[in-house]
C-alpha cells in the first residue's frame, strides 16, 4: 500500500468509535431498507465492526465504508457525509449527526450520490488494499474511467449500480465470512470458458486479520438491452403468446451451466444416509415455516409425504454439485442475440453462506424455474395453467436435450425439491410480499395431495456433443409415477 493510501486508511478502533454517534440514526433507518433481513423485529444490538474512509480526510463529500453488526448479522453500508444535502439527494437522507467527528453534518446513502458512486468505481479500477478492504480486478478486462453511474431501481436483496450501461456493480448488503458464491461461481465458470454467466471484472472484500475474507461487491459486464426472463414471460402471457421455445432454450442454458459447474468444482455422491439427511432438512424447514406461516399448517402433514418419499427412495444415492441455488425467471436474462444468461449466484439470501456453498442436486435449480412458470401463470388473469405446463415440459426437454437426462425421470427427487421451494416461497412471501402468498399456497395445496400417476416421459436422446451435469455415475432411479 502506498504511503498516501496508508495515511488515508482508517480501519481502527478509534475510527469505528467515531461512528458510534451515528448508530442511533442507523438503527432508525435500517428497518425501512428492503435488504434489511431483520424487518418486523426491534433491533436489540447494533455495533460498528469496521469503518474506513474511502476518500482522503477532509474530502467533501466524504465517503465512509461501514460494516455493522446488527443482532449478529453483518451489514455493509456506504455513507456519504456533507455539510448539507442538495435537493436532488433528499431521498438519500439518513440523518443529521449531532455529536462526534461528523457533528453538524448530514449523513446519507452514498450509492444514491452520482459523485460518490463514481468514486467507488475509481477505487475498483485501482486494485490494492485500503484499510480493511481489498480491491481486485481481472487484468484482462479494461474498465474505462468516468463512466456515469445510475442506481438500479426495483426491489432487491442487494444494491446495484449501472455504470455507463457497460458494467453493473452489486454491493452486497448482508455479508459473512467466506467467498460469496456470486463471485466464486461466475469466476469458476468464466475460467472454464462458460459464456452463459457474465464474468466478474472487479470485486472488493474485507480482510479481517486472521479471518476469512468477506465478499462486499462485484462488478460485471452489464448485458445492455437484455430482457429479464420474468418480465419477458409476463409480457408473452399478457399477449396470449407461447413461451415454449424460450423455455426450451433456457433448459439448455441451465444444463450447460450445471455441466460446467460440475466439471469445474467438486461434486459428491450423496449416499442413502445423506439423502435421508437432506430430506430431514426439508422436513425441518417445513416445520419451521409452518410455525411462522399459519396458512401452511393444514398442509404440513401432506407436504411431508414428498420428503418421506425422498428419504425412502434412495437405495443408490443422488449426485450433488455446485448449483445456482435460487434459480427463478428473475435470475435469467435473454440477451439481444436471443441467448439466455444466468445471474445472481448468491443462493437463497436467508441461508447461511456455508450451506449455500455446499454441493446439492442440480434438480434444486430446475425446481426453482418450474415453480417460476407457475408463478407467472398465476400472476395472469385468468390463471393460465396450460401455459405453465407447456413451459415446464419445454424447459425439461431442453435440459434433457443437452444432458441426455430429463429431470422428470426422477419424480420423487423433483417433487421433493418443488415442495421445498414452495415452502421457501411461502415464507418469503409472508415476510416480504404478503399479497403474493396465494401463489405458493396454490402449489402447496397441490403438492400436499398424494402424488398422482402421470404420463411416462419418453427418454430424450441427447443432442450431438451433449454435456453431462453428472460426472459421477448416476444410477437410474426406479420408475415412479410423475410428481
Ligand atoms: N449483468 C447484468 N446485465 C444486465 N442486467 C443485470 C445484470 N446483472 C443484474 N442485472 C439486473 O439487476 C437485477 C438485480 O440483480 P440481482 O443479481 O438479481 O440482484 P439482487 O441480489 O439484489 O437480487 C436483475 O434482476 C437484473 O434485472
Ligand atoms: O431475486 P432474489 O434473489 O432476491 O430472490 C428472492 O426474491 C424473489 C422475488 O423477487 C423470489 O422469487 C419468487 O417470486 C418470483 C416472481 O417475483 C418468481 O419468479 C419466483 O419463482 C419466486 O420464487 C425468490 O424466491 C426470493 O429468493
Amino acid at each position: 500500500m502506498s504511503e498516501a493510501a496508508s495515511a488515508r486508511s482508517r480501519l481502527t478502533a478509534d475510527r469505528a468509535a467515531g461512528i458510534a454517534p451515528l448508530e442511533p440514526m442507523l438503527r432508525a433507518w435500517l428497518p425501512a431498507q428492503r435488504w434489511f433481513a431483520g424487518k418486523g423485529r426491534a433491533i436489540s444490538r447494533l455495533t460498528t465492526v469496521s469503518a474506513a474512509d474511502l476518500l482522503p480526510p477532509g474530502s467533501t463529500p466524504g465517503l465512509l465504508h461501514v460494516l455493522l453488526d446488527v443482532d449478529g448479522d453483518c451489514y455493509q453500508l456506504l455513507l456519504g457525509i456533507r455539510p448539507s444535502l442538495p435537493p436532488a439527494l433528499a431521498p438519500t437522507l439518513i440523518g443529521h449527526a449531532e455529536e462526534g467527528p461528523y457533528a453538524g453534518r448530514v449523513v446519507y446513502e452514498a450509492l444514491g450520490d452520482p459523485r460518490l458512486a463514481a468514486m467507488l468505481l475509481e477505487r475498483l479500477r485501482s486494485p490494492g488494499a485500503l484499510g480493511p478492504l481489498r480491491f481486485d480486478r481481472d487484468p484482462a478486462t479494461p474498465i474505462p474511467a468516468g463512466l456515469t453511474p445510475r442506481p438500479l431501481s426495483g426491489e432487491q436483496t442487494n444494491s446495484s449500480l449501472i455504470y455507463g450501461d457497460s458494467f453493473i456493480l452489486k454491493v452486497f448488503r448482508r455479508v459473512g465470512p467466506g467467498v460469496n458464491p456470486d463471485l466464486e461461481l461466475p469466476r469458476a465458470l468464466a475460467a472454464a470458458g462458460c459464456a452463459r454467466v457474465p464474468a466478474p471484472v472487479a470485486w472488493y472484500e474485507a480482510e479481517p486479520p486472521g479471518g476469512e475474507p468477506l465478499t462486499l461487491g462485484v462488478l460485471q459486464p452489464y448485458l445492455r438491452g437484455s430482457d429479464d426472463g420474468w418480465q419477458l414471460a409476463l409480457r408473452r402471457l399478457g399477449a396470449g403468446e407461447d413461451f415454449t421455445a424460450e423455455a426450451h432454450a433456457l433448459g439448455r442454458a441451465t444444463a450447460e451451466v450445471h455441466s460446467a459447474l460440475a466439471a469445474a468444482l467438486p461434486t459428491v455422491a450423496l449416499g442413502p444416509e445423506q439423502t435421508a439427511r437432506l430430506a430431514a432438512g426439508m422436513t425441518a424447514r417445513l416445520a419451521a415455516t409452518a410455525r411462522e406461516v399459519a396458512a401452511l399448517r393444514p398442509y404440513e402433514a401432506g407436504l411431508r409425504g414428498a420428503f418421506d418419499a425422498l428419504a425412502a427412495s434412495r437405495g443408490t444415492g443422488v449426485a450433488a454439485q455446485r448449483i445456482h441455488g435460487d434459480l427463478h425467471l428473475g435470475q435469467t436474462l435473454r440477451t439481444l442475440d436471443g441467448s439466455w444468461s444466468l445471474i445472481d449466484f448468491e443462493g437463497e439470501p436467508a441461508r447461511p453462506l456455508a450451506d449455500r456453498r455446499r454441493p446439492e442436486p442440480a434438480v434444486r435449480d430446475i425446481a426453482g424455474i418450474l415453480r417460476s412458470f407457475d408463478y407467472a401463470a398465476r400472476s395472469h388473469r385468468p390463471f393460465a395453467p396450460a401455459w405453465a405446463d407447456d413451459c415446464r415440459a419445454a424447459f425439461c426437454e431442453g435440459y434433457a436435450r443437452t444432458t441426455g437426462r430429463d429431470p422428470r425421470e426422477d419424480p420423487v427427487l423433483l417433487r421433493a425439491y418443488e415442495t421445498d421451494k414452495a415452502v421457501y416461497e411461502a415464507r418469503y412471501e409472508s415476510r416480504h410480499r404478503p399479497d403474493w402468498l396465494h401463489v405458493p399456497m396454490a402449489a402447496i395445496r397441490r403438492l400436499s395431495e398424494p402424488a398422482r400417476p402421470a404420463h411416462r416421459v419418453p427418454p430424450t436422446p441427447p443432442a450431438p456433443g451433449a454435456l453431462s451435469p453428472h460426472p459421477l455415475p448416476h444410477p437410474k432411479p426406479p420408475r415412479r409415477p410423475l410428481a
